[in-house]
């Protein structure tokens, strides 16, 4: 299989390229999303891909094809971003607790020749966080980088009571919906 680049300083969606197999080298995109002022949790995580991967080709050129890709987190229709400290955190988590859950994640696979662009959704219901767990998750530090301070693989595994779409949807990026493009 080609290498492609992965447009991303996410050790996660590295992690899920190396678990699908697919040979990648990653660089960081550089584009900054605190500068998109949307509310919609689609549109917001649409044009954050999008952001990134015009920054990308503003770096780079299309020798290898680019994969960018955007997260976010949604509860009581709020975006969940990444949290800026633990109390942030904290509030973050205790928004998902005992709720309904959605991830989004966008993905834009760009080569010489196709262009890909997908946006999925995993929904969870979530029980109710245990505190002791929940401040025990809190002081790990686990949380920082993640979007919604969550990991679902992680600490909200043990909560997950109903789940709809791809687990890889939900820790970033939807590999298996990407394998079928990428070059031999
Ligand atoms: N391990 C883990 N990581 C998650 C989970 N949900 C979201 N993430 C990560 O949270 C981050 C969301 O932030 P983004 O802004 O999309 O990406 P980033 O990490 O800043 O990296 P860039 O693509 O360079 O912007 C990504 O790295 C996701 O892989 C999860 O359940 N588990």
């Amino acid at each position: 299989m080609q290498t492609i680049v992965l447009g991303s300083s996410s050790i996660t969606r590295a992690e899920l390229l190396t678990k699908f197999g697919v040979p990648f080298i990653q660089r960081d995109a550089g584009f900054d999303e605190e500068s998109l002022r949307i509310a919609d949790p689609a549109h917001f995580v649409y044009h954050a891909t999008k952001g990134k991967m015009q920054s990308y080709l503003e770096q780079y050129d299309l020798e290898m094809p680019v994969l960018c890709a955007d997260t976010v987190v949604t509860a009581n229709g709020q975006i969940l971003r990444k949290a800026k400290d633990k109390t942030d955190a904290k509030r973050i988590l205790e928004a998902q607790s005992g709720n309904t859950v959605s991830i989004l994640s966008c993905m834009i696979y760009k080569s010489k020749t196709i262009e890909l662009i997908d946006l999925s959704t995993t929904d969870y219901l979530f029980l109710p966080f245990e505190p002791k767990a929940l401040q025990d998750y809190l002081e790990s530090d686990e949380w920082k980088g993640k979007a919604g301070a969550c990991m679902v693989e992680g600490f909200c595994k043990s909560y997950i009571k109903e789940v709809v779409g791809l687990e890889s949807t939900a820790m970033g990026l939807s590999v298996e919906k990407l394998l079928p493009f990428l070059p031999q």
